[in-house]
């Protein structure tokens, strides 16, 4: 079996220039990250940027058109010693036409060698699960939940969750986070969540990587992404003045006021001078920071190919 070269004790999966094509999409390009062994990491994007396809390949359920994939230092694809140590929640899981929830938890159950039965059970309580519908007639929450509790309580050593949470309303989804946290804290391992509801997810991840027309835009710890962005808001000469020559992520104007987004945290000269200024600064959520950054991209890819 091909082992990494890297420190196997640090990261629970390396990639390495992966590429994954599909007829004329290039879904991932040439994508080289790797994830901490024991994190919470965000994986965030666009519709269509590559998450869910990052997602199979790294938990071997696809294989990658070039680059290599480690999960805990091995090869996972059809890798028996690796396999068993991760869970991939999907939303579009496949369930055998009868199959009910105490099916799949059996599976389940059989699968994962850290299985915890009573959290289970707790969990199929909290999120009012009826053990004995199909889970082809359940609701759609209801179907996310069954997957939300499979990710939570295999206590898989690598735990992906891709969207678990379509479907599920904002109590259930509150629920998810609250358990998903407190089980974490207990039992640390490493959870890979991705998610278009980034600033419900935010305080959950330790590290954040933003993926944007099959490439990485975003690689980088959470608390690192927390500031990088500040936006000013006053009369424009003043807020221009601080702005100097950073780079703009956003910019409105209103009459002669300006709102206007920059990255960089502040000095704290640059401080006192906003203050000076009469300035409000306004902290930027990750979500607004994704935000700007994928739109600038998308704009800057435009205006570079020419196509406007
Ligand atoms: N099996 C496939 N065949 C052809 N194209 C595919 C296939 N799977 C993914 N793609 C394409 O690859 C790109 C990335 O898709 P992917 O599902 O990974 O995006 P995503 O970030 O998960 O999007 P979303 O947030 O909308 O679920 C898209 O352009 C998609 O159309």
């Amino acid at each position: 079996m091909t082992t990494s070269d890297t420190d196997t004790r640090v990261w629970a999966i390396e990639a390495q220039g992966v590429t994954r094509r599909f007829k004329d999409t290039l879904a991932l390009d040439n994508v080289t990250l790797n994830f901490a062994k024991d994190q919470i990491h965000g994986l965030l994007g666009r519709n269509g940027a590559g998450k869910t396809t990052l997602m199979s390949v790294m938990t071997a359920q696809d294989w990658p058109s070039d680059g290599e994939v480690y999960v805990f230092g091995q090869v996972p694809h059809e890798n028996e010693q690796v396999l068993p140590d991760i869970c991939f929640v999907r939303e579009d899981q496949r369930y055998p036409e009868d199959a009910m929830a105490k099916h799949a938890f059996a599976a389940a159950r059989d699968a994962f060698e850290n299985w915890d039965e009573d959290f289970a059970q707790r969990l199929i309580k909290d999120f009012r699960l009826p053990e004995k519908t199909a889970i082809k007639k359940m609701s759609r929450g209801q179907k996310s939940a069954v997957g939300v509790i499979i990710g939570l309580a295999s206590r898989a050593p690598l735990t992906v969750f891709d969207e678990p949470y379509m479907g599920l309303d904002a109590v259930a989804r509150q629920l998810f986070y609250d358990r998903l946290l407190q089980d974490y804290s207990e039992n640390p391992r490493t959870i890979v969540l991705s998610s278009h509801l980034i600033d419900e997810i935010a305080h959950l991840l330790e590290h954040v990587v933003v993926i944007d027309q099959g490439k990485i835009l975003v690689d980088e710890s959470a608390e690192a992404l927390h500031g990088r962005a500040v936006t000013l808001v006053g009369r424009a000469d003043a807020v221009d003045q601080v702005v100097g020559d950073r780079e703009v992520l956003d910019r409105e104007e209103l009459g002669r006021i300006v709102r206007i987004t920059v990255l960089g945290r502040l000095s704290t000269e640059e401080r006192r001078l906003v203050a000076d200024l009469d300035l409000d600064v306004i902290p930027v959520s990750l979500q607004q920071l994704i935000v700007h950054m994928t739109r600038n991209n998308v704009l800057g890819q435009t205006e570079s190919e020419g196509i406007s």
